[in-house]
Order: C-alpha cells, then structure tokens, then sequence
C-alpha cells in the first residue's frame, strides 16, 4: 500500500510568465522546487491555443525530470486534439512521460469542465488509448464522478480515472458536503471494484484535500494547480508543498496500486 502521491499542475505559472517575453517566473525552477519539496510529480495540460503551457515548455520540463527518476510525469489534454503529437513528440526525444490524461475539452474551452461520456465516446477513445499504450505510457481518462460509468472506462481500455473534483469542491464547506463526498466515494469504489487505479484533480486545496483523501478511498494522484500556485506565491513552493503532503498525511490516505 502507497500513500496518495501529489502532482503539481504548473499551467498557472506558465500563465504569469506568458503575460511578458522575460521567461519569468521559469517553470522548470518552480518544478525543481517543487520536486525538491516532496512532490511526487508535474502535471502540464498544453492547451490546443497555447494560453499557459507551450510545446517547449512540455519539452524543457520533460528533460528536467529525466533527472527524477522517481517521480511522474503527467501530460493532461484532449487525445482528439493536440495531445497526442505533444505526447508523441515526447516518446520520439526519449524523454520520460509516465502518465497522459485524456479530458474531453473544447479547443479554446475556459477551464476543465466535464469528463468523458459512455458508451459515446468508447469508439474514438480505444485506438488513442492503444497507442499512447503502445509507447509505454498509463492512461487516465477525466471522467464525473458516476458509479456507472466506471466499467465502461475499464472496457475501453484505461488504466486509471481521474475523477472531476470541482462539484465537490463547490460543496466543501456548505450542506452539500457530506453528500458530494459520497458520491465520490461510490464512484471510486466502483473504479476500484471495475481495476481501475482513481486519481483526482480540479479545485482541490489545502482546505478540502485532507477531506476528500480520507473518505474517498484508493486514491492514487491528486494533481492541484490554482490553487497550489495561489498558496505559493504567499508562502512560496517549499513551504506550500510541505503543506499540501502534510494534508495528505494527515489523512492518512492508502490505496491499492493500479
Ligand atoms: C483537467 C483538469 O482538471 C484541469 O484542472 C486542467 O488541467 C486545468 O486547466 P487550466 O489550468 O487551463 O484551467
Ligand atoms: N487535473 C487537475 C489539475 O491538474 C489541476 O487542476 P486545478 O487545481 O488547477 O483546478
């Protein structure tokens, strides 16, 4: 049994960055300080528009982490877009990737906002998934938390579900909590019941992770950006990703590998 592991989505560095030509603040020094504060890895979503993560970006950060062997890796986008010649591009340099999660957004789309739908989307999802297994690579799908759902991801092929945390997160701290913690826990039963591994991401912070880590079981991955990023720049990378760890050890969260 592991703990639940943490990756830092940087997207929102890469935002403050794009808004000058300086290349400040660099994300391949944020992820060092991360990496070297305890995170278990880099999460980047390279956007078809190119808004915060660029290809060079996805690239620098790719052989920053040839130098952590043990951490991960993980390249979030839409397999229908982009990400498959990013991911691709990746495999073709011999740089690590370990893990892509493929979320069903619109080109230009605001912010992640939903997660796949089956049995509509099984046929175009299975030879995307089939090839980024052919170079090696674990594959997540963004998916709601729905119970029901959770099979259909395995037959297609996935490895693991990141399931979309925002409803709960909206919920935390309102009537709605206990309820939203619920349906996330039987969404990540039937994850874990279907052979998937369950990872977890969108709006989770350090006031509703511990939370969510300790009454949704078998959570494998949390990736956090906003609001990881927005702690840090008040306490900067090393203390905010201390914190972050101790909310999941505070939880005392295990979960079955997968
Ligand atoms: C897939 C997901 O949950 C998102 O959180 C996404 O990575 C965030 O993207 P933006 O940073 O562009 O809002
Ligand atoms: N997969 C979710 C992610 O990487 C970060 O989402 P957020 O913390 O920026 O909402």
């Amino acid at each position: 049994m592991k703990t639940t592991a943490l990756s830092v989505n940087l997207n929102k560095v890469a935002t403050v960055r794009n808004t000058r030509h300086l290349g400040i603040p660099s994300l391949t020094r944020a992820a060092t300080l991360c990496l070297q504060a305890g995170a278990h890895g880099i999460t980047v979503h390279p956007r078809p528009d190119e808004r915060h993560i660029r290809g060079t970006d996805v690239t620098e950060l790719g052989t920053l982490l040839q130098a952590w062997p043990d951490r991960e890796y993980n390249i979030e986008g839409n397999p229908l877009h982009n990400l498959m010649d990013v991911v691709g591009n990746l495999v073709a340099l011999k740089l690590p990737v370990h893990q892509v999660t493929f979320v069903p957004d619109g080109e230009g789309q605001f912010t992640s906002d939903h997660g796949w739908t089956f049995p509509q989307d099984a046929a175009r999802l299975k030879p995307l998934i089939d090839q980024a297994h052919a170079w090696g690579v674990r594959v997540s799908l963004f998916m709601d938390a729905e119970p029901e759902a959770m099979a259909a991801a395995k037959a297609v092929g996935a490895d693991r579900v990141e399931l979309y945390t925002e409803p709960y997160a909206a919920a935390w701290g309102t009537a709605q909590q206990a309820t939203q913690l619920a349906r996330f826990a039987r969404a990540a039963q039937a994850a874990l019941d279907a052979g998937l591994g369950v990872n977890a991401g969108h709006d989770l912070s350090r006031d509703n992770l511990s939370a969510f880590v300790s009454q949704v079981p078998g959570i494998s991955e949390v990736s956090i950006g906003h609001a990881l990023i927005a702690d840090a720049l008040e306490l900067g990378y090393e203390a905010t990703i201390k914190d972050y760890l101790r909310c999941i050890a505070q939880a005392a969260p295990q979960y079955r590998a997968g």
